[in-house]
């Protein structure tokens, strides 16, 4: 349970929600039972006193107070679960709030390395089926077992002093043997498939997701039918899972509510005995079987949350390992701070930079970048420019050797355009820019009449990635963006993909003019893709 300790602290941090939900609940529950018994003491009752007056018996009845105690309970049972169902769905939702705000700031700490090791899909599940068992932890878990141990000591008490020790003793057996087959035995038996549940339904989803993006490549290659029989496969792996988890809860379920009347016919069974003694009246001998039966509501509702119980656990354990701050990952060292590079926009010395599990893609590499120099670092497909670019952003760490530098914006070589207007893409790189700053960048990258060509101009929508741009324009779109900041040091990893050379030729200098005075590293695999450049690193 070590997984959810986290997650308890962040959920108990409105306590005082907790409890007022809870004892909203606990009235709406006391409201039925009462409302049951009450109302089964007084049918009791008047039958008797009926049977009576037909044998011509004179006898006393008061109507008055047990029919306004059974309207009262009436009243409250549904105005308390209005007001819970109101008051819990509202923390539900705060608490919702709460894990998603820790987990995006966990998140956005997290190191490149740790985001980039999760597909879309992982990510996806994380955020949303992750975080769903989460939130419902205290609705669906934790407050109906407590309510339910709660109301049962209640009633087991209510059969001691109506009934007798013993009787409530036995009462008190069978409910915790109802209890335990609800929670922890099913738990037991459901906590390795129900585990495994949804990290299956996210494999599966990322495969679905793959084969619908591959899916211009599969039936280009023949192969759709082939990879959909696949995933056909694994739905129905996944679904037969699903049904066993299903078939133990509903089999805990039945068993649970077969003692829970067990205990109701137990208690009948024994008030008749106490009533041929007269140690109880006909009334008071129906009131706690009936009172049993209310608990049946309760006891109802724990088999689907602990049946889920295993799934919980393995979304608190992953989200604990995927979504750990990057200063809490093994072997993260913090990089020095900026300031420490007074004059230097970048110094590098005998850097070694690579991936985890693989040797050093570059070693011994040293370098000083001043404000306004214009280096230039080339090589091969595979040698390593854009690790290097990662490593001096401080998106991955070096692997030895030091490594200090100013504030940078970096280009990385992935074109990223987010589905929203031209102005929101740009703003990303600069807040505060206007929109005649937004104009210029766009009239250095050459975009400007394009987008004064559309009637929304700078509220033009570019669609899911980009899609309604081409390649070269989405990378002038990206390039200009990174052109608004205002850091000393600016990183272009390929910053020319899928421009044509004329239009590079023209835009190479006003980027170079641009930013004068600032330090820039241009990385590609000629010099031709580069920034104008005053020194040229080969990578080999
Ligand atoms: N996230 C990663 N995890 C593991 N290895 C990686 C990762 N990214 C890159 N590599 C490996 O590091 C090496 C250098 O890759 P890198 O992308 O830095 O080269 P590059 O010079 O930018 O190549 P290109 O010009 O093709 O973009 C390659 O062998 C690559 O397989």
């Amino acid at each position: 349970m070590r997984e959810l300790r986290p997650w308890l602290q962040l959920i108990l941090r409105r306590r005082g929600r907790l409890v007022a939900g809870g004892a909203l609940l606990l009235a709406t529950l006391i409201s039925g039972i009462a409302l049951l018994a009450l109302s089964g003491w007084f049918l009791t009752e008047t039958a008797l006193v009926g049977l009576l007056f037909a044998a011509g018996v004179q006898a006393y009845i008061n109507l008055y107070v047990p029919g306004s105690g059974i309207r009262f309970f009436a009243v409250s049972r549904t105005v308390s679960r209005y007001l819970e169902r109101l008051y819990n769905h509202n923390t539900v939702l705060s608490l919702l709030t709460d894990i998603r705000v820790a987990l995006f700031n966990r998140l956005a700490q997290a190191g490149k390395r740790q985001r980039g090791d999760k597909t879309g899909a992982q990510w996806l599940s994380r955020l949303t089926a992750d975080v769903d068992a989460l939130d419902t932890l205290y609705l669906r878990l934790i407050a109906p077992t407590a309510l339910a141990a709660l109301v049962t000591l209640m009633i087991v008490g209510l059969a001691w002093l109506l009934f007798s020790g013993t009787i409530a003793l036995i009462l008190l057996g069978i409910l915790a043997t109802a209890f335990g087959l609800a929670t922890w035995g099913l738990y037991v038996r459901t906590r390795a498939l129900s585990g495994q549940l949804n990290e299956r339904q996210e494999q599966l989803r990322g495969q679905v997701i793959e084969h619908l993006e591959g899916f211009a490549e599969l039936t280009a290659a023949g192969r759709t039918g082939k990879h959909s029989g696949r995933l056909m496969r694994h739905a129905f792996a996944l679904s037969q899972s699903q049904a066993e988890v299903d078939a133990r809860v509903g089999w805990h379920l039945s068993v649970t509510v077969l003692l829970v009347n067990l205990s109701a016919v137990i208690a009948l069974w024994a008030g008749f005995g106490l009533f041929q003694q007269d140690l109880v009246s006909g009334p008071v001998l129906v009131l706690l079987p009936i009172a049993l039966l209310g608990l049946g509501e309760v006891y109802g509702m724990l088999p689907e949350a602990f049946g889920k119980f295993g799934a919980t656990l393995a979304a608190a354990r992953r989200l604990n390992e995927d979504v750990q701050p990057a200063d809490e990952q093994p072997g993260f060292q913090k990089r020095p701070a900026g300031q420490g590079a007074k004059q230097s926009a970048l110094t590098a010395s005998d850097l070694a930079v690579g991936h985890p599990g693989q040797s050093s893609v570059i070693t011994h590499f040293s370098v000083a970048v001043e404000p306004g120099d214009r280096l230039g670092v080339v090589g091969v497909s595979g040698s390593g420019k854009s690790s290097l670019a990662d490593t001096f952003a401080g998106l991955i760490d070096p692997v030895a050797g030091s490594l200090e530098s100013l504030p940078c914006t970096y280009l990385t070589q992935t074109t990223v355009v987010f589905d929203d207007t031209v102005k929101a893409n740009l703003l990303l790189g600069n807040p505060e820019a206007t929109d005649g700053e937004l104009w210029h960048v766009l009239e250095l990258v050459e975009l400007a009449e394009r987008f004064s060509r559309e009637v929304a101009g700078l509220d033009t929508w570019l669609g899911n990635g980009g899609s309604r741009l081409s390649g070269g324009e989405a990378r002038r779109l990206v390039l200009a963006r990174v052109l608004l900041s205002k850091a000393p040091l600016v990183i272009l990893d390929e910053p020319f993909t899928g421009v044509d050379a004329d239009t590079r030729g023209r835009i190479a200098p006003r980027i170079d003019q641009w930013l004068d005075g600032r330090a820039v590293i241009s990385l590609g695999h000629g010099p031709e893709a580069l920034l104008p450049s005053g020194h040229i690193l080969h990578l080999n």
